[in-house]
């Protein structure tokens, strides 16, 4: 598979280094500083892009991968407000889009226990429930975009809980997420439920970039001859 990286920063190299190892070719490394490679006649000669680079960036990269007919993997977080747009896009124009929040096998296996565990709490109102998600110090985004997939899923089990907070006092009816930057930290998710007699604890550790950037890898090759939207659950039938 040709492969067109678009950000070539902490994740695109990891995923570089496990597309080779595979035998896939890098057809395109796209920074700032290239941004021409993102038009059409260049960038329809790559089999998939996958793209990981900003939150303002992610929404017009997307585009123009849809402009070129390439099928998109988008690993960006912090641009959320978009997703709609995209979605409405990728199927007026018959094209391909993957997103995840996060690409781990490990913490989509986390996802489906975080869901399990918010229905068993939802007819249980003595426990409160936080969120805490610790990152690196150059992460541009807070929370992560794993945190607010993780608590998009309490919000929809557990009814008391109607919003989330981020990094300030929460209101009874509030799920508050702490954001931490501490360095190297790839990536630590923690959901906690209180009670007055115990407390119930998961947590999700990243020893590494590798995991996201294997399944981006293994998405991008699951999405090639395919149309429409989809996401790492698609992938991994969870
Ligand atoms: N879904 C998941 O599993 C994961 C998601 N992420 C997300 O991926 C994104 C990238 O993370 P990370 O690699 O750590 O970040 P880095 O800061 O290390 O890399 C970002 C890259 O994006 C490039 N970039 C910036 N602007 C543009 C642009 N206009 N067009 C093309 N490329 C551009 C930068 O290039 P230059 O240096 O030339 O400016 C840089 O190489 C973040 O949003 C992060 O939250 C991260 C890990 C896992
Ligand atoms: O920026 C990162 O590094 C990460 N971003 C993703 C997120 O926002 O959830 C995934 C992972 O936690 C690492």
């Amino acid at each position: 598979m040709k492969i067109a990286l678009i950000g070539y920063g902490k994740m695109g190299k990891a995923i570089e280094t496990i597309a080779l190892a595979k035998g896939h070719e890098i057809s395109h490394r796209i920074g700032s500083s290239n941004r021409e490679l993102l038009e059409k006649d260049s960038l329809s000669q790559a089999d998939v892009a996958i793209e990981f680079t900003t939150p303002e960036t992610a929404y017009p990269n997307i585009l123009k991968c849809f402009e070129a007919n390439v099928p998109v993997v988008c690993g960006s977080t912090g641009w959320l407000e978009h997703l709609p747009q995209i979605k409405a896009l990728c199927l007026e124009k018959h094209q391909a889009f993957l997103y995840a929040s996060n690409f781990s096998i490990g913490v989509n296996i986390f996802f489906e226990l975080n869901q399990r565990l918010a229905e068993l709490m939802a007819n249980q109102p003595q426990y409160d429930v936080k969120m805490e998600e610790i990152h690196h110090t150059q992460k541009k985004d807070a929370p992560s975009g794993t945190a607010i997939s993780l608590a998009e899923q309490i919000l929809a089990k557990v009814s008391r809980k109607k919003s989330w907070i981020n990094d300030q006092p929460p209101a009874m009816d509030q799920l508050a997420i702490l954001s931490k930057r501490i360095d190297p930290t790839p990536g630590t998710h923690t959901i906690t439920y209180t009670s007055e007699i115990d407390d119930i604890t998961i947590t999700h550790t990243a020893h590494s970039r590798q995991g996201f950037a294997a399944g981006a890898v293994v998405a991008a090759e699951w999405l090639q001859g395919k149309k429409g939207i989809f996401t790492m659950k698609d992938v991994l039938d969870l």
